[in-house]
């Protein structure tokens, strides 16, 4: 038996190109930096899931979010699935604050810090940065720390963005 967790990642850059990371304060990935994201609840859509979670972690309210990939990930003797869905928006407003889920920072793209995020985020994130049509990537680990199987790939589904109001 398999249990598989849908989960929004979300990933802000501001107008000068910047990008937004949070410090994972607690829970899965405590530790790593990352976009923003969690769990879609029950009676929620995928997109307003992103959204919800994007407010809860780190006080940004998004106008519109655009879906730019689909990342799954299976994990060796752990029946636990990932499908975790990847947006991304410069179009939003609000503060940054720090919550007690995540301490956000902004990044330069250059400055991105990989060697403190999951392994497979350098692997994908060059196609997320690059635009294009959205990614498909799907990664099998071995534990948390290794990864045994990875793919990257287009798919021909065009990056949608949907306003969230
Ligand atoms: N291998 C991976 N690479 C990546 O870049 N992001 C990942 C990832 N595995 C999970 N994530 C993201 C998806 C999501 O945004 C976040 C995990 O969200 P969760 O809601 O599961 O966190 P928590 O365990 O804190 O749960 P809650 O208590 O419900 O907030 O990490």
């Amino acid at each position: 038996m398999s249990s598989r967790k849908v989960l929004t990642l979300t990933l802000v850059r501001n107008s000068v190109g910047d990008i937004l990371l949070g410090l994972k304060k607690r829970g899965f990935g405590e530790g790593k930096w990352n976009g923003f994201g969690g769990k879609v609840e029950p009676g929620e859509s995928i997109l307003q899931g992103a959204a919800r979670e994007l407010t809860e972690e780190c006080g940004l309210k998004a106008h519109s979010l655009t879906k730019v990939g689909l990342l799954d990930f299976d994990f060796i003797d752990d029946p636990m699935r990932l499908e975790v869905h990847v947006f991304c928006t410069s179009d939003y407003s609000g503060t940054v604050i720090e919550t007690e889920e995540m301490k956000p920072k902004w990044y330069k793209v250059e400055d991105i810090p990989f060697h403190e995020m999951w392994l497979d985020d350098p692997i994908w994130f060059s196609w997320y940065l690059k635009g294009g049509p959205q990614f498909k990537g799907y990664f099998l680990y071995k534990g948390l720390d290794k990864i045994v199987e990875q793919e990257v790939k287009s798919t021909d589904v065009p990056r949608e963005t949907t306003s969230c109001t």
